[in-house]
């Protein structure tokens, strides 16, 4: 099956991590400069009252909750995804349409019409007196020849970049269908804490990294989500990740939040909760993140929460029953 949960990455988080100082930027001076940090916050509404649930931070809202899968539950999901195997995690390079239509829209306007004009310049240079029927015709051929060939460039750029963006992230993955012990109850959690049906969620997504693997800062939701994830549910609104081993702080593996200057250590069981877009889907730049390499290997479980049903292969059967 089609691994569902590819990676959002876009060229936009690869400089994040170089940002100045932006590991000691608080949420304060954030939301001072950030006059639209209000209109972002309006995630979708979640269960305050949820066992164990604690802010990490406000604007934007991360939220722990501490014993959210029982340490069986977790060894469960880790065995059942050894028992299906794993392979890299995919990436997806998010907003890819909106740069390749950018670029063809440059080019449309530059260089195809450049070579156009030069090309009725030559050809009337070399036979002389072209009607005015004529050099349309030879303008207009010349600039569909021209874009042809800049849209070639621009897939081959476009696959370059895909190439260039799997290397960032090295981890292997695999999806549960919700079944087991560990995955159900991640499921059925889920669903109370982020007051959701199941039908809006990917299928539960096992990550796994193995000592030295990494996954480089990115954005689980995507600018182009209404055209390039309109197969999945649309925009990813909610990320709830459950660390399924405990990571000693020495050994590195934190979630790092870049501009947020904080990281949360992988603790059996816990569950980081963030919304990478609001309610309506707008998408939200302030939490980027990563997960570090570790010196020793590090499970999590994740479920995204789209904003309309995930439809199969990338979501849970119609029959699915979460009981
Ligand atoms: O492994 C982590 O700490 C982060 C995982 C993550 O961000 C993702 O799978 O989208
Ligand atoms: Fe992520």
């Amino acid at each position: 099956m089609a691994n569902a949960a590819t990676l959002c990455m876009h060229h936009a988080a690869l400089p994040a991590a170089a940002l100045p100082n932006c590991s000691e930027r608080s949420a304060a001076s954030f939301q001072s400069v950030e006059p639209a940090a209000v209109m972002l916050d309006a995630h979708i509404d979640i269960d305050e009252e949820f066992f164990n649930l604690t802010y990490l931070h406000r604007s934007p809202d991360v939220i722990l909750v501490d014993q959210f899968l029982s340490r069986q539950e977790c060894e469960s999901i880790v065995s059942r995804a050894r028992n299906k195997g794993l392979s890299l995690s995919p990436v997806a390079y998010a907003g890819w349409t909106q740069d390749a239509q950018e670029l063809l829209k440059l080019a449309a306007g530059g260089p195809a019409v450049w070579l156009a004009l030069a090309r009725v310049w030559m050809v009337n240079g070399d036979v002389g007196g072209l009607s005015r029927t004529e050099m349309i015709v030879q303008a207009g051929s010349t600039w569909a020849l021209a874009m042809a060939a800049i849209g070639g460039m621009v897939a081959l750029y476009t696959q370059q970049r895909i190439k260039q963006l799997q290397s960032m992230r090295t981890s292997t993955s695999t999806t549960l269908d919700g079944t087991g012990l560990g995955d159900a109850a991640l499921v059925r959690r889920a669903m109370q804490l982020l007051k959701s049906d199941w039908r809006t969620f990917e299928a539960p997504t096992v990550i796994h990294y193995d000592p030295g693997q990494k996954l480089a800062p990115h954005f689980d939701a995507n600018r182009a989500a209404t055209v390039e994830d309109a197969t999945r549910g649309g925009q990813t609104l909610c990320t709830l990740l459950v660390y399924c081993n405990d990571v000693q702080e020495s050994d590195g593996g934190a979630t790092v939040f870049n501009r947020l200057g904080f990281s949360v250590r992988p603790k059996q069981g816990q569950a980081l909760l963030f919304f990478p877009a609001t309610k309506e889907g707008a998408f939200d730049e302030r939490v980027e993140h990563e997960g570090a390499p570790a010196k020793t290997e590090k499970w999590v479980a994740r479920i995204w929460r789209h904003q309309d049903r995930v439809t199969p292969p990338y979501g849970l059967p119609d029959h699915y029953n979460f009981e």
